[in-house]
């Protein structure tokens, strides 16, 4: 299945287990030797929700959030589901083509990110190359956001690793890069942990969304433009992040996993 073209394997366990480590997940992910993907998400029984959902990047590391499979979820089950995951637990809703998912609220502070001592976060005092000051926000993962006047003069690919794994952030972090164009239109790119460029961040474009609103930049309700496509972001009434967008089913079927 794919978000935008963010794109994943997603192995349905809710019969039967299936175990997964960071080993069989990076087999799983290369797009050579394997069958290819950004992630691998592992559906499960939910206890008190209606499924778990686990993460693995394509370099094997697990993580708790995934926003644009979360989309996907829905559409494999067939109806709106609860889900449970490492960083809580997710209400996705089916909408035209793909869904809506309550992402929680976002947070801001130095060790919820999180960042290795205490320091302000909006924005950060902080520069790598032609890249400073951005915003932290995790929003179930870590990510920084960079506001900037043109997100295709950036070399994402050059700066993207440097920030991924400076020590400063002890579980390393998502970054992303937006041109705000309007209060309620911005177009963003993502350099994703344990993933590199991809074409779209769910995730990415939550934490966007969230620190252009903590910085009065953006409506409360707002149009991303990512590399693969379009999201929409609302503020709930209690702050949390209403994200919505596309979710496709490419391929089903068995494999020797
Ligand atoms: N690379 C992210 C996980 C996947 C996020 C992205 N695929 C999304 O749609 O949110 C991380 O390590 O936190």
């Amino acid at each position: 299945m794919h978000g935008l073209g963010n794109d994943f394997v997603v192995v349905d366990a809710r019969e039967a287990p299936v175990a997964m480590d960071a080993d069989r997940a990076r087999a799983i992910a290369d797009r050579h030797t394997g069958i290819g993907c950004d992630q691998i998400i592992l559906i499960g029984p939910g206890d008190d929700t209606d499924v778990s959902m686990r993460i693995w990047n394509s370099d094997g590391s697990e993580v708790a959030a995934c926003g644009n499979a979360t989309r996907c979820v829905p559409v494999l089950v067939g109806r709106d589901v609860s889900i449970r995951t490492a960083a809580g637990v997710l209400h996705a809703a089916r909408e035209g083509d793909g869904a809506t998912v309550d992402m929680g609220q976002p947070r801001f502070q130095w060790n919820e990110i999180p960042i290795a001592y205490a320091m302000d976060t909006q924005p950060l005092p902080l520069a790598w190359g032609e890249l400073a000051n951005p915003v932290a926000v995790n929003v179930g993962n870590p990510h920084l956001v960079f506001f900037v006047p043109d997100v295709d003069a950036v070399p994402l690919e050059a700066l993207g690793p440097d920030i991924e794994y400076d020590l400063v952030f002890p579980e390393r972090t998502n970054v992303n890069i937006a041109h705000v164009l309007a209060p309620d239109h911005l177009v963003m790119r993502t350099w994703e942990r344990g993933a590199g460029l991809t074409r779209a961040c769910g995730t990415g474009a939550c934490a966007t969304f969230a620190a252009g609103r903590k910085l009065g930049l953006l409506a409360p309700s707002c149009r991303l433009d990512l590399p693969g496509g379009t999201l929409h972001l609302a503020e709930g009434p209690d702050g949390q992040l209403l994200m919505s967008g596309p979710a496709t089913h490419v391929f089903a079927g068995e494999a020797a996993l």
